[in-house]
């Protein structure tokens, strides 16, 4: 998806609220809106979908140019999630989920399977939620209920604006949890604006960081941002601790573990002493036959024992090879041992974790997160001039203005921009006249019941023409295929 040079002035206003903003969202991957409260994110997010439209710039979705469709066909292809779910309080949860479905002239037996499979997605239980109202529902429940409904038409692509921020933080982390178990299995397009800048490290592949009129200050990953600040604004928006941030993303599996000297309980304690000593270690970790830690014993009590132990220490400050570092960091503090035993699989002894290990692996994401590209992002009103397909090109381009300073892009924005291209030459033939409409329209109607009727859709976008019956159409999902510039070591 590409915004293309596009500005928004309210109310004919001389200040932008959004100004010549162009930025690539690549496929299937999260970009994260952070920055300071009315910088613009919210009206750049709702000129994706049309419900405020731009005073000027375009926008392409998949090669085509839909600055001009009608903004209610636009609207089923994308979805949209607010915060608090933004269910209609008349429906049910199974006719807010198939609202959409219903729009495309999906039949009730095809809705039916759907709301289920989709209520089963986001952890609710069918029977128990299918029929009740959203007022019977808790905060965390209206919001999962929220997402799948923006999943139904299984649109590319979700917009979601402050998803999590009307729940307890405990619920906040489950929901970002599934979030993300869910995008690794459908691979949407999601832009997402949040005021946390913890929620954008942990549910971005990329960060674009905004200050007033929209303007870009830094568009990276959240490696990149972390590691390297473009200047003192980002670093404040970051706030203190950025190292330990890192930690949030990082994962054990990411660290160099060391292997440790091993014993088994067969072995007497003298042998295994003997084998700490000449490894010019402290201590030694005693496996059973299945390779699962049973004892962290150092050398002072290998000295004092007559034979090792069979059973496992309930004590030991083990970390799964897929917790995150900050995890692992955790339990060293807890055990205060400054370092952890790993395992993975059914518990099966990886290495060890120390401190040490942990500061390397920072330091070695700060080296790599700079070697990483990132989209384009400015507000110069340029895109990158295009001369062909793929990476080799990409590699060729010129470097870009504008503050996120990376000098090429990923590959599937290539395509978007020769869309771009394409999509100027036929501009001129005209808009498509789609004379389709609907009589509620959920991105419109979730929009409206969260927020005032003045805060709500922009007067231009309310005139939808009355509903003109159902058509077999249906949201075509894109390829969901992985972007093979995902960083590494993202989720
Ligand atoms: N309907 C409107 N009419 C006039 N001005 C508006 C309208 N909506 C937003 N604005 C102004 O446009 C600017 C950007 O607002 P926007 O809601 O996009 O910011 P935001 O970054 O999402 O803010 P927040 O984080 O507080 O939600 C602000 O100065 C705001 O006052």
């Amino acid at each position: 998806m590409l915004i293309e040079n596009v500005t928004k002035r309210y109310g004919g206003g001389k200040k932008p609220a959004v100004d010549q903003l162009t930025l690539e969202i690549p496929a299937g991957q999260i970009v994260m809106f952070v920055g300071p409260s009315g910088c613009g994110k919210t009206t750049t997010l709702k000129m994706i979908n049309r419900l405020i439209e731009p005073t000027e710039g375009r926008l392409i979705i998949n090669g085509e140019d839909v600055t001009d469709i009608n903004g209610d066909k636009l609207r089923r292809k994308i979805g949209y999630v607010i915060q608090a779910g933004g269910l209609l309080p008349h429906l049910t949860v199974a006719a807010n989920i198939g609202l959409v479905p219903k729009m495309l002239g999906w039949d009730k037996a095809r809705i039916a399977a759907r709301v289920d499979e989709l209520l089963d997605l986001v952890s609710l239980d069918v029977e128990t939620y299918r029929d009740r109202y959203p007022k019977e529902l808790s905060g965390g429940q209206q919001q999962r209920v929220g997402v799948a409904r923006a999943l139904a038409a299984d649109p590319p692509v979700l917009l979601m604006d402050e998803p999590f921020g009307a729940v307890d933080p405990i619920t906040r982390q489950r929901l970002q949890d599934e979030l993300i178990n869910i995008q690794s299995e459908l691979h949407k397009t999601i832009v997402c604006v949040t005021h946390d800048f913890d929620e954008a490290v942990k549910l971005g592949d990329w960060i674009a960081v905004f200050d007033e009129g929209a303007r870009i200050v830094q568009y990276d990953t959240p490696e990149q941002i972390l590691a390297n600040p473009a200047n003192e604004f980002v670093e404040n928006f970051i706030g203190s601790g950025a190292g330990l941030k890192q930690l949030n993303f990082a994962r054990v599996a990411d660290a160099e573990l060391r292997p440790g000297v091993i014993g088994r309980p067969d072995q007497t304690p003298e042998e295994v002493l003997k084998l700490v000593q000449l490894a010019e270690r402290r201590n030694a970790v005693i496996l059973d036959e299945r390779d699962r830690p049973l004892a962290w014993l150092s050398r002072e009590q290998l000295s004092r024992m007559d034979r090792l132990p069979r059973e496992r220490d309930e004590d030991l400050p083990l970390v799964n090879i897929r917790s995150t570092l900050n995890d692992a960091l955790d339990s060293m503090l807890q055990a205060s041992t400054g370092s952890a035993i790993v395992v993975g699989h059914r518990d099966q002894f990886q290495g060890l974790i120390s401190v040490e290990t942990v500061m390397n692996a920072i330091r070695e994401l700060r080296d790599t997160a700079a070697q990483r590209e990132a989209p384009v992002g400015n507000n110069t009103g340029q895109i990158p001039r295009v001369e062909g397909h793929g990476r080799d090109d990409a590699a060729d381009r010129e470097p870009r203005e504008g503050a996120a300073g990376s000098s090429a892009a990923p590959a599937d924005a290539d395509t978007e921009r020769e869309g771009a291209q394409r999509a100027a030459a036929d501009r001129s033939s005209g808009a498509d006249a789609d004379a389709d409409a609907e009589r509620e329209d959920p991105a419109r109607t979730a929009d409206d019941a969260a927020r005032p009727a003045s805060a709500s859709a922009e007067p231009e976008t309310t005139s939808g023409t009355p509903w003109a019956g159902t058509r077999p159409e249906q949201a075509r999902p894109e390829s969901g295929v992985e972007n093979p510039d995902r960083p590494e070591g993202r989720p």
